[in-house]
């Protein structure tokens, strides 16, 4: 439970919390307008208002005849999708063939399917139908100026297609967030096998899909040494341009890790000081004045993935002026003990519920790689309990 001097210091926050400090704490990246091919994947600055009604005009939904009045119907010509019919209103009696698509001519009562219809000599006969059958009418999904998707809606495909069904040329969407990555570590080897002593880096190929699954871009990743301690402020120096700059294995109190220092010296202002949650703890989230926003991961692999999931992932979606939303939730059907602090741990689907999957040590992802997601397991949770859950697969 975050305690009041907890909001004031931002330390320790809870898990839950953290992500709503992360989300609210992100200024919206200014939007830009942007051709529909440009805009997939990003986000709505503006509502969708449908430019024209939807359909346009009164619209034949099957192939067959429009016929007037009751049957038998005298056939009068023929009309396709693009050509309007050029002729007077439908009298009753009177029929024209009709493609679907094409625009039913006025005082046509219905369309009949060729299926139904037997045609010969200029006529054409088939059952009476109700009105309106087989016609769907100008304005019947939607009218125009009605509101279609809310500013903050991911422009995926149907989104796209929507926009074009009415009218659109363009979006004025948010550009997907930049993210400068900082990956720390005197230890870290970036290829082979990483000999006595050294450690592979997991954070650098990790980050790189991981930062587009949040939301964001990875435009930039550097290796830097922990002494001497000015190389971690030169990169976060040269990172300036970015939204959000992301440091790795720099979250703890140690002499090597400098971030927290530098942090102070930079006046920044606290988001998240600390998550409590297991693994990621010392995670972190700050502004130093005029700068982006820093994230810091802890450097052991599955705690920098989980921070990344509470932290990072929200800011995006805040950038990106999305929603922070609901996580989905699943019953945890094995017994996981939280004491005290939100418990992370790779789970998969099992039925009804989710099946926690082991391999959730700090420094290890085992679980993580073959896991459909993390579940999230607040203190004293109980077996069978919903939990939420962040997706590793879609
Ligand atoms: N006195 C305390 N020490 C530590 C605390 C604490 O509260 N008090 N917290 C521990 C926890 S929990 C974590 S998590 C780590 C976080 O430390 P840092 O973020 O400063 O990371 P490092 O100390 O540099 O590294 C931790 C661990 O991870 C390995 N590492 C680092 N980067 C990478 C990488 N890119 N790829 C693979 N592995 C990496 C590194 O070799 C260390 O083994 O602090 C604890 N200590
Ligand atoms: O909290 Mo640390 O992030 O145990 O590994």
């Amino acid at each position: 439970m975050v305690t009041a001097a907890d909001q004031e210091t931002r330390r320790d926050v809870a898990w839950a919390t953290a992500r709503e400090f992360a989300h609210a704490a992100a200024e919206p990246v200014p939007p830009v307008r942007v051709a529909l091919d440009r805009a997939a994947g990003l986000v709505l600055a503006d509502d969708l208002v449908a430019a024209t009604p939807l359909p346009a005009f009164d619209t034949a939904a099957m192939d067959g005849f429009a016929v007037a009045g009751a049957g038998p119907w005298t056939l009068v010509g023929s009309v396709r999708p693009g050509r309007p019919w050029a002729g007077e209103r439908l009298e009753a009696g009177r029929a024209v063939e009709i493609s679907t698509g094409a625009a039913v001519p006025s005082g046509a009562w219905a369309v009949l399917p060729v299926e139904s219809a037997v045609a010969g000599d200029g006529r054409v006969a088939g059952p009476d139908l109700p009105r309106g059958k087989h016609i769907r009418y100008a304005g019947e999904d939607t009218p125009a100026g009605a509101r279609l998707a809310p500013a903050g809606t991911p422009a995926g495909p149907a989104l796209l297609g929507l926009a074009a069904s009415c009218g659109y040329d363009e979006l004025l969407v948010r550009p997907t967030p930049a993210v400068r990555a900082i990956v720390t570590g005197d230890e870290l080897a970036q290829h082979g096998l990483p000999g006595p002593g050294r450690v592979r880096d997991a954070l650098g190929p990790l980050l790189l899909p991981l930062v587009a699954d949040l939301g964001g871009r990875l435009d930039g990743l550097v290796h830097v040494p922990d002494q001497p301690v000015s190389a971690l402020a030169e990169a976060v120096e040269a990172a300036a341009g970015a939204d959000v700059v992301v440091v790795t294995g720099s979250t703890s109190v140690g002499t090597t890790d400098g971030l927290r220092r530098l942090l102070a010296e930079r006046d920044a202002r606290w988001i998240v000081d600390a998550v409590a949650c297991r693994p990621g703890h010392p995670q972190l989230l700050a502004r130093p004045r005029g700068g982006p926003y820093v994230v810091g991961l802890p450097g052991n692999p599955f705690a920098a993935l989980v921070a990344a999931y509470t932290l990072l992932g929200p800011l995006l979606a805040g950038l990106s002026g999305r929603a922070l939303g609901n996580l989905p939730q699943a019953p945890l059907i094995t017994e996981v003990q939280a004491a005290g602090r939100t418990r992370i741990v790779p789970v998969v689907w099992d039925g009804p519920g989710v099946r926690a999957l082991g391999g959730d040590r700090p420094a290890f992802l085992d679980g993580a790689a073959l896991g459909d997601a993390l579940a999230a397991i607040p203190p004293g949770a109980e077996p069978g309990q919903p939990v939420p859950l962040l997706m590793l697969r879609r």
